[in-house]
């Protein structure tokens, strides 16, 4: 298609556009009594109208049948999460068996560690991305602590290379097998924070199983902003938070994924605790665990159901659009948005540059910007204008058109701000 850089052919474009009318479904902060341009949904979606409704029910319930809530609400408390498993599988291409809802995502990929990172004295390493989240990093290195390892020799990061933005698909498989019979686990984001890269997965899940390791994905990023299927691609685990692209609010609950095939492994150890202990059995109050079979079983407490609710609201409105719809707009809106930028560099002679992979196959709902000359200042235009934004050290501005509720008229909108902003800051 070609573009243009004009708000008659953005409106053309939302009017063709079938989940344009989702975006009256979400509650957009205002600057300057104008409701905000808001990219920033990888880091903190936007609240879904829908979701009070999920809360108050929860709020009622308690109100009215206090811990008779936990079997006779309308949608009983002890098996709540249960209804994630039939949505959130086709968000992440999984079986229904295979996905559950817990804690937060850094406790969860800790906790399946425990079931896939077993070091032995030979195969002992961990591979990941250079640069991963520094949650990712903080986990490695106390992860492999724990076990009695140094950080230099058990964890190698793929590198990107010299003047790179983005790491190669080949330079993570020459790793892996380099790295052979010492490979324990392969452990990367699906897509990147930073530079919005998303990774080969299923080539690199090939791989690190050729070699002999459990491969898993923080998909932080990728979850309900990219297609995976995480089943057939044979991906041992995954882990991922539920309050950037799926909407659920700040710090909420998080996804994990184990393949079926693990599923009967008495051998694989994890952390137990009753509410992964065999459901029919669980208020029998036992001393022995005997886990659900399925990603349930490696549930620890008691779920916090104030937590669940918004999530719940959040799936449903996912298995409503189906991630087919998400991902083909997805794709139009950043390439407009991509041009847009490209447009106004060219009106201005900016010098950003976009470090995001610029085939569609490699990136999702997220462009990275890097400011060379305007930086913070620039940052400061967009945000007091009414574009959220946000900065990653040391000079990246990372941009999400999120597909639910981003217009094309909002990118045209958008680039005019730039541009704006561009040329004040210049002066
Ligand atoms: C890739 C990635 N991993 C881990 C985290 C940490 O998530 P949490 O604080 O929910 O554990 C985040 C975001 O905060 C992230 O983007
Ligand atoms: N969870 C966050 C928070 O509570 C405050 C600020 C940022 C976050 C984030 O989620 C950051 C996000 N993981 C990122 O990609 O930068």
């Amino acid at each position: 298609m070609t573009f243009e850089n004009t708000i008659e052919f953005a409106q053309r474009l939302d009017a063709q556009d079938k989940l344009n009318k989702y975006q009256d479904e979400f509650i957009f902060p205002k600057v300057n009594d104008k409701k905000v341009i808001y990219f920033t949904g990888n880091s903190l979606g936007l609240q879904p109208k829908r979701t009070k409704a999920y809360v108050d029910e929860v709020m009622e319930d308690w109100a009215n049948l206090a811990v008779e809530g936990h079997f006779y609400a309308e949608k009983p408390w002890w098996d709540y999460h249960e209804r994630f498993a039939n949505p959130l599988s086709k968000v992440v291409g999984a079986l229904p068996s295979e996905v559950t809802v817990m804690n937060t995502l850094t406790v969860n990929l800790h906790l399946l560690m425990v079931s896939f990172y077993r070091p032995t004295k030979t195969r002992y390493k961990i591979i990941c991305e250079e640069k991963a989240f520094p949650s990712d990093q903080y986990m490695f290195q106390s992860q492999v602590h724990s076990h009695g390892y140094k950080t230099e020799d058990a964890i190698v990061e793929i590198k990107r290379r010299d003047g790179e933005h983005n790491i190669r698909t080949e330079d993570v498989l020459a790793k892996i097998e380099e790295v052979g019979d010492e490979l324990a686990l392969v452990l990367i984001g699906g897509v990147n924070y930073y530079t919005g890269q998303v990774f080969d997965m299923k080539t690199i899940t090939a791989a690190g199983h050729k070699a002999g390791a459990y491969v898993g994905w923080d998909l932080a990023h990728a979850a309900g902003n990219i297609k995976m299927e995480l089943h057939d691609w044979n991906v041992d685990f995954a882990a991922w938070c539920s309050y950037k692209y799926m909407n659920s609010g700040p710090g909420n609950a998080s996804g994990c994924f184990v393949h079926d095939k693990h599923h009967q492994d008495a051998d694989l150890p994890r952390f137990a605790g009753w509410w992964g202990h065999n459901k029919e059995r669980r208020f029998k109050m036992e001393p022995t665990f005997d886990p659900v079979h399925g990603a349930d079983g490696w549930q620890i407490s008691n779920l916090p159901i104030l937590s669940l609710a918004p999530y719940l609201a959040s799936v449903e409105m996912f298995d409503e659009i189906g991630m087919d719809s998400i991902v083909e707009k997805r794709d139009l809106i950043t390439s407009y948005l991509e041009f847009i930028l490209q447009e106004i560099d060219k009106e201005v002679d900016s010098t950003f540059e976009i470090i995001t992979p610029s085939s569609p196959v490699e990136r999702a709902s997220q462009l990275s910007v890097l400011l060379h000359g305007e930086g913070r200042s620039l940052f400061d235009f967009l945000m007091e204008n009414g574009v959220i934004t946000d900065w990653r050290e040391p000079n990246v501005i990372r941009l999400a058109p999120v597909p639910l509720y981003t217009s094309f008229a909002d990118i045209y909108e958008f680039g005019q701000i730039l541009k704006r902003g561009i040329l004040q800051v210049e002066k």
